[in-house]
């Protein structure tokens, strides 16, 4: 939709395996770099309606003919000027079994939904995105979580704020019988505490899911008493998966049931069996690997020549030059297939989401749309478009448990010596149950900030980072609620 924004006359075609089309709506510019949107699908003949220049096949993309710049499908072959490859990635199961699920697109998930309606007892391994809204929004089954780390939602939040989120959702419900409106306000230094108390209560509505809303279509919760916090769950901290038995009446699986001393015999009949490294022995419905995703480069790799090196990542992602190219001349990449190594700013990194696929895809097109003009008239029109602003800074927006989320910069002090304590500051700010506010100084300027609950400090922050202001002569002072802080810095 970008390049044909740009260029209304060149012919665009999408070549996808599947007839819905992930697009956004909603979109609400947050700040400068911080958008909200819904991510919803859309079939392909609403995308052709809204560009006439673009067509849509649904068809399997098999490989590519570099030489000849023909995509080979199983619909036939389609030549091309320009390529982008957006082909995303592919959940990281790390077994193979019918019980053993990853979780993707939209079919995967009303795959679970279906093995939910009759399970009583699923084990979750991974700790990050997925496997934090599978826990808050899966209830009215046992759920064992087995995660490599001592907190949870290791792939995003540190230990202090992941404690903050999974006691929130507790204190959430106490508050809700109680009609206290005193909040304890926490300013902590480097681990030192310093209590301001204040009456203000901060408002704290939960808005809907700013991110994708995959879970608010779909209702895992069996039954509506159970709370928020389900009451069935059992983490298993500092684990990983080291047996997988299907209970297929093999030998194997039927000597290693027969080798626990189950209690009771329905121990013995659950569909599938995982040992952790503690020792611990689950038998539950099916399992679900929440476990990362493995780019899909694998279209562009197929029948290279040995002429046609394709630069890859450690994680096979598709490598791309500062402008989306790959290291194949007129073959581009964006999203999760891709791996941005050129950024130079210090406080964006790659991460896979769809925040950051939907700027890469935009950019691309800019890149592209530069290209093909290159030597020509419209050359200096398209120059001033092709901006990479949007890497200078990471930036999502998202919810978990049922709370706003909002990461800046180095929100976790990502690749930095924070035992630094004379080059790093690190502040944060928690009133239980409402929001939780941190920010992490390098030299006095503010390098990152995690925002949870609704703080309405994401646009100050962005711009103290993108500024560079010192703020050293504040110090924690910078958190006091007590001082409005856009006043400081408009
Ligand atoms: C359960 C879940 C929840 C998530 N929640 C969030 C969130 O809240 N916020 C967020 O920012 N990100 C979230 N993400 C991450 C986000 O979904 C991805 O980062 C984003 O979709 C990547 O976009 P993409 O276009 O690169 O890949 P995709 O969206 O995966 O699109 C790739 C497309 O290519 C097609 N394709 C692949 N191979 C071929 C082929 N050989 N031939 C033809 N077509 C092919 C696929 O069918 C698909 O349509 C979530 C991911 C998952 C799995
Ligand atoms: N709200 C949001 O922003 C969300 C974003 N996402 C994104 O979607 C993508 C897929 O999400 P996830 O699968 O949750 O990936 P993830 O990268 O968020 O988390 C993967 C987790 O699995 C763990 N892991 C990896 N291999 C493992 C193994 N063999 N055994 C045990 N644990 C293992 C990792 O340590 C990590 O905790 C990610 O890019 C994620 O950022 C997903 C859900 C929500």
């Amino acid at each position: 939709e970008s390049y044909s924004y740009l260029k209304p006359n060149d012919k665009v075609t999408i070549l996808s395996c599947s007839p819905i089309l992930k697009t956004v709506c909603n979109v609400q510019k947050i700040s400068k770099v911080l958008e909200s949107f819904d991510v919803f699908e859309s079939k392909f003949t609403d995308v052709e309606f809204n560009s006439p220049n673009i067509n849509v096949v649904v068809c399997d993309v098999d490989s590519v003919d570099v030489e000849n710049k023909i995509v080979k499908t199983d619909k036939g072959g389609f030549s091309f000027d320009y390529l982008s490859i957006c082909s995303g990635a592919k959940p990281n199961v790390i077994k193979s079994s019918n019980n053993f699920i990853g979780i993707r697109d939209t079919d995967s998930i009303l795959d679970l939904k279906d093995r939910l309606e009759n399970s009583k007892r699923i084990l979750i391994v991974g700790n990050g995105g997925i496997a934090l809204e599978l826990v808050h929004e899966i209830k009215g089954c046992e759920i064992v979580w087995s995660i490599k780390d001592k907190h949870i939602g290791n792939a995003f939040f540190d230990k202090d704020a992941s404690n903050f989120l999974f006691k929130s959702k507790q204190e959430q419900k106490e508050k809700q019988d109680s009609n206290d409106n005193d909040s304890e306000i926490m300013i902590k230094e480097n681990n030192n505490t310093g209590t301001i108390s204040n009456s203000s209560v901060y408002k704290n509505e939960s808005g809907s899911a700013l991110g994708p809303q995959w879970y608010s279509k779909y209702n895992f919760n069996q039954n509506q008493m159970v709370d928020s916090v389900n009451a069935n769950l059992n983490i298993e901290y500092e684990t990983i998966v080291t047996e997988i038995y299907d209970n297929d009446d093999s030998k194997e699986s039927n000597n290693f049931i027969n080798q626990q001393n189950f209690k009771n015999e329905s121990e013995k009949k659950w569909p599938i069996y995982a040992k952790l490294n503690n020792g611990n022995v689950y038998g539950c419905d099916f399992i679900i690997s929440a476990t990362g995703v493995i780019p899909n480069s694998n279209v562009l790799l197929k029948n290279r020549k040995p002429s046609e090196h394709v630069a890859l990542s450690k994680e096979n992602a598709l490598v791309v030059s500062e402008q989306m190219e790959t290291s194949i001349k007129d073959i581009y990449a964006a999203g999760d297939v891709c791996s941005v190594e050129w950024n130079d700013s210090k406080v964006w990194f790659q991460m896979r989401l769809w925040s950051q696929a939907r700027i890469m895809g935009r950019y691309a097109a800019q890149c592209i749309a530069k290209q093909s003009v290159k030597g020509t008239k419209d050359e200096d029109n398209l120059e001033e478009i092709c901006t990479s602003f949007e890497f200078e800074l990471f930036a999502h927006a998202t919810k978990f448990f049922g709370f706003k989320v909002i990461m800046l910069g180095l929100y976790n002090g990502q690749g930095l010596d924070l035992s630094n304590q004379e080059q790093y500051q690190i502040y944060t700010r928690e009133i239980l149950g409402e929001q939780y506010v941190k920010v992490i100084l390098e030299n006095g300027k503010l390098i990152g900030s995690l925002l949870i609950g609704n703080t309405d400090l994401e646009e100050t922050f962005e711009n103290l980072i993108l500024n560079h202001i010192d703020l050293s002569r504040y110090g924690p002072e910078i958190l006091n609620p007590e001082i409005d802080i856009e006043d400081y810095f408009d």
